[in-house]
């Protein structure tokens, strides 16, 4: 997407350095640093501390992640040239990789998909080839899904537009939560995809942005994106949805996920919740965009079964911004002594949900359909069955 004109990703692999290059989404919107990540202790550090986040982001960075095993080995003769050992390696750095962060199924499946196309590569330079071959293909494959996805969506916004022509207000107003734009993901976003192509079609759109508490993705992340691209938006706080959905300023709720299971059970950023619950009562349609790679085809209960990700207290109680110098800074909100808890998703159940935007189309919160969309999941092992 472009920055002030020019191209940018939160990811991209640098030839002159041989290795992935992100942007500190820690810093933003108040800076742009780029951080460079050599070895997988700076992988699992930038996915933990966030400096990526967003669940298809997360599963790019981790199969990039998977390349930098062997990029960092490539002087060990002792990995080099025995294979055994090679392949051990690297099963064991996937699994630290893999549990960098629990909640989005993105970052297992990007790892896993570039671990099994290594594995079964005989060399060492064929298997380094063949990781950073396949991570640079999930990074444009998400790419173009998340283009679809925002095609199939506009539509949603579409109607809604067609259906105010004949009232003084014509703005479609969309809520969203946390940040599923393009920084979350390569390009474009799951939830602000179809934002994006809805403005550029010239369709009248103002986007109600939660700010997203503790880490205020909205805020800072959701925010930036829109007004870069020149979208009409507002920040509220993340108890003010109800109200407004009460008052009639919502049309059209749309957000992402970290982790959906095949029955349409929706892990997503803490707070999602509360919003589908409020959508529900207001009739509102409420809508989740993702990629394929964020199903978990596996499982069908998300309350149950989703890990929820409990994150250090620190980010509740300290709040990050710009202070009167221009310097980035935290200050203490509660009581110093005072303890917090930092659950950082919820699961929003199937019954809540209106329906799902995926890079093939759109469909009903109903295993049925989801699965109508995706055939070659319907024999993927449920851990039911
Ligand atoms: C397209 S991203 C969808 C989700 O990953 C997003 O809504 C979200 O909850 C991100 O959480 P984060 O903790 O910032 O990684």
């Amino acid at each position: 997407m472009k920055v002030d004109g020019n191209d940018m990703r939160p990811i991209w692999f640098d030839n002159k350095t041989s290795t992935a290059k992100v942007i500190d989404q820690r810093k933003l919107p108040h800076k742009i640093e780029i951080v460079d990540l050599p070895t997988v202790d700076h992988v699992i550090m930038a996915i933990k501390e966030m400096l990526v986040r967003g669940a298809p982001l997360i599963g790019a960075t981790g199969a990039f992640g998977v390349y930098t095993i062997l990029f960092e080995n490539r002087d060990n003769t002792n990995i080099k040239n025995n294979t055994d050992q090679c392949n051990n390696l690297i099963q064991s750095e996937c699994k630290r990789l893999k549990n960098a962060r629990p909640t989005a199924i993105n970052l297992a499946w990007g790892v896993d998909r570039v671990m099994n196309h290594v594995l079964k590569e005989q060399g060492y330079d064929a298997k380094m080839n063949a990781a950073l071959e396949e991570a640079c293909f999930i990074v444009e494959e998400e790419a173009e899904n998340c283009k679809n996805i925002g095609e199939h969506g506009a539509s949603l916004i579409e109607e809604v537009s067609r259906k105010k022509q004949n009232l003084t207000d014509k703005t479609v107003n969309i809520l969203t939560h946390c940040n599923a734009g393009w920084l979350a993901t390569v390009e474009y976003g799951t939830a602000t995809a179809p934002m994006y192509v809805a403005f550029d079609k010239g369709i009248d759109i103002h986007v109600w942005v939660d700010e997203t508490r503790p880490l205020n993705q909205g805020a800072r992340l959701t925010a930036w994106e829109l007004g870069k691209h020149g979208i009409k938006h507002t920040v509220i706080t993340d108890n003010a949805g109800g109200h407004i959905m009460q008052h009639g300023m919502v049309d059209l709720v749309i957000v992402g996920t970290d982790r959906t299971t095949r029955t349409g059970d929706v892990a997503n950023k803490i707070g999602t919740y509360l919003k589908a619950l409020a959508a529900k009562d207001n009739n509102i349609p409420f809508y989740v965009a993702l990629p394929s790679s964020t199903f978990d085809w596996s499982i069908k209960d998300g309350l149950a079964e989703i890990p929820i990700e409990e994150r250090d207290p620190d980010e509740i109680r300290y709040i990050q911004g710009l202070d009167i110098n221009g310097k980035i800074t935290s200050v203490l909100v509660p009581p110093e002594q005072s303890p917090a808890a930092n659950h950082a998703f919820d699961v929003t159940p199937a019954r809540l949900v209106t329906g799902f935007v995926t890079e093939r189309g759109i469909c009903k919160a109903l295993e049925s359909d989801i699965l109508s969309l995706f055939p070659e999941q319907f024999s993927t092992q449920s851990r039911h069955l």
